[in-house]
């Protein structure tokens, strides 16, 4: 479905991504995880069309990405900046519909619906600002599956809420795409959530971003923030994303209860949690 080949990105002489080629198939869920300021946020704005890479291209559907295609949409960080304050949450959700549904009472259900899918069908007329912060990403994630997109594109959609209502968002994020289905290209620095929600990771080096990985999810596709979280190869897969972003060929290995390293590994990625949630805060 979506295809990026040799995708290079200049800011004046400053190189932001370098020489990037992936491909993502349809219904699939591909996580892209980084070091903070590698270049994720520019790769996904070339993705979308917003910005003009300098050298190389996208496809989708095999249709060059030249501007932002009509069966595209992106969910941002920060909710609070990209909803409407003066419409009400429906009236957020068909606003985009507007351009792409004629029909008013097709635009109405349409909205609904995606509101149901996110458990806000009661909400419908309130105000953003009368809402939780998990509630705003969630009218967010509502307004963009409204609009049915053949590709979701997600840029640290998660990062700004607290633990509790992350672990939610995710787990509505794997549900709405199992009932609904849909092709999602998804940035995250949380090494924890590029695992737990990917059918494959895509590792980008430091700046300039280039691809030093491309792994697949092997879990389950039923995943559970306790078990999967706690499963042996969810740990295996989290200390190998640690080890290639660090570029630490000797980091600890995976925990193992009878090794000794496995404190060290715990440490280890415990510090990379709080790298994250410090870098998200700010
Ligand atoms: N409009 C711009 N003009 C000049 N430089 C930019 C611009 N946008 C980003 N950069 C630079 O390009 C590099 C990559 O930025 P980008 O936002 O893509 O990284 P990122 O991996 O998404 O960062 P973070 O993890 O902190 O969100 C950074 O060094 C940034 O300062």
């Amino acid at each position: 479905m979506l295809e990026v080949r040799g995708l290079a990105h200049r800011y004046g002489s400053y190189a932001a991504v370098e020489n990037l080629s992936f491909t993502v198939a349809e219904d699939e869920l591909a996580c892209i995880v980084g070091p903070s300021g590698c270049g994720k946020s520019t790769l996904l704005r070339c993705v979308a069309g917003l910005i003009k890479p300098t050298a190389g291209g996208v496809t989708l559907h095999g249709d060059p990405v030249d501007g932002v295609p009509a069966d595209l949409a992106v969910v941002f960080q920060d909710y609070s900046r990209s909803l409407f304050p003066w419409l009400s949450v429906r009236g957020n959700v068909e606003f985009p519909l507007r351009t792409r549904v004629s029909n008013r009472t097709e635009r109405r259900k349409r909205a609904e619906e995606a509101l149901a899918w996110v458990g806000l069908e009661a909400a419908g007329s309130k105000y953003p600002w009368q809402l939780s912060g998990g509630m705003q990403q969630r009218v967010s994630i509502a307004r963009a599956l409204a609009c049915k997109p053949a590709l979701l594109l997600m840029d640290e959609p998660f990062a700004s809420v607290d633990a509790q209502t992350r672990a939610d968002l995710e787990d509505l994020l794997l549900r709405v795409r199992r009932e609904h289905g849909s092709t999602v290209l998804l940035v995250t620095h949380d090494i924890d959530e590029s695992v737990y929600l990917g059918d494959r990771v895509l590792v980008l080096s430091k700046s300039p971003a280039s691809i030093v990985a491309d792994l697949t999810v092997t879990l389950p596709a039923q995943r559970d923030q306790i078990a999967t979280r706690g499963s042996a190869r969810f740990v295996e897969l989290r200390t190998e994303i640690a080890r290639l972003l660090h570029d630490r060929p000797g980091a600890p290995p995976p925990p193992n209860a009878a090794n000794s390293d496995a404190l060290a590994a715990e440490r280890f990625l415990a510090a990379e949690r709080e790298e994250a949630r410090q870098q998200s805060s700010h």
